[in-house]
């Protein structure tokens, strides 16, 4: 499976003309105009390439006539809506979609000059992100289930996680053992999206915040996104400790041995023998 970041194959659409009623001005509402839609679309095309089998590619007509009824059924003010809209739409319907670049251009824009389009293009895909769970308050296999189980949903898509492990508390020891678990999940959240909603989970479990990395009913935290590094006052990542925490590195190797830290340029399984042997 091809992931964000990897090679990627295109199926393209370009300038695709639909009849459709989208605009900040009630006459665009009203009387409607010509919008053209381009599509960039990653999809590993290798198997359809290999097996002449239209089942292992998109099928571009099938994907104009989508494109067509979502323009034509929905009637929105922004272009920039249209798109971000439609992006999401096509990502969660066709499975072999990996990430979009959509352009929508209004030919006929009604701003009283000449121009030959005013355009919104943007790139939307899928991410691959690495959650750690914690647990050491009351039926923590029962938050860590709860939690997993709530993480799943039409834009996060848990694919694999870890046996649960017993853990020592790691920091601030004076405090019962850790159930903890990793989980590989392909999301169309942006990392702080996810972070919203992990604390909204966390929420949902009666998480409080009283001692730093004290007991908890269920803490998550998002290890990798992509091979993303990135730092602002709310978010780190990759996670900022997680190379000397046995409790995330373990679970990482089971589900993603080879996966490689973007900083350290280290494999999971070397990460955890580096820990090991200290
Ligand atoms: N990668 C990340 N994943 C989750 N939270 C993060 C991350 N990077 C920074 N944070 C920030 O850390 C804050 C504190 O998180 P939390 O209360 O879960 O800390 P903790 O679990 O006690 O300690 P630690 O984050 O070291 O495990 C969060 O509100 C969040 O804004
Ligand atoms: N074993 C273990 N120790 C911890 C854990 C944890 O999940 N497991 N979480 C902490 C803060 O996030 C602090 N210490």
């Amino acid at each position: 499976m091809l992931i964000s970041g990897e090679k990627m194959d295109y199926v393209n659409i370009n300038n695709l003309e639909i009849f459709a009623n989208h605009g900040v001005f009630p006459e665009e509402n009203f009387l409607g105009q010509k919008f053209l839609v381009s599509a960039k679309m990653g999809v590993d095309i290798r198997k359809a390439g290999l097996s002449d089998d239209l089942n292992n590619t998109l099928n571009y007509g099938e994907i104009c006539q989508y494109i067509t009824d979502f323009m034509k059924n929905n009637t929105f003010k922004l272009i920039e809506t249209v798109v971000e809209r439609l992006a999401e739409k096509m990502l969660l319907n066709f499975e072999l979609l990996k990430s979009i670049e959509l352009t929508i251009k209004k030919p006929w824009a009604p701003i009283g000059l000449p121009l030959e389009t005013a355009s919104i293009t943007i790139k939307r895909s899928w991410h691959r992100a690495f959650i750690a769970l914690g647990s050491n308050m009351g039926d923590s296999k029962a938050y860590l289930d709860n939690g997993l189980k709530s993480l799943n949903c039409d834009k996060i898509k848990v694919l694999k996680t870890s046996e649960y492990m017993v853990t020592k508390a790691y920091g601030y020891t004076d405090q019962p053992d850790f159930l903890n678990a990793c989980t590989m999940v392909d999301t169309l959240l942006t990392p702080h999206e996810l972070l919203d909603r992990l604390h909204e989970i966390e929420k949902e479990a009666h998480r409080e915040r009283i001692i730093r990395w004290g007991p908890r009913t269920l803490d998550l935290d998002i290890i990798f996104y992509d091979k993303l590094i990135f730092e602002d006052d709310e978010l780190v990542i990759p996670h900022i400790d997680m190379e000397n925490r046995d409790f995330v590195l373990f679970p990482m190797k089971e589900i993603a041995p080879n996966f490689r830290h973007p900083i350290l340029n280290k494999t999971m399984t070397q990460l955890s023998e580096q820990l090991s042997d200290r």
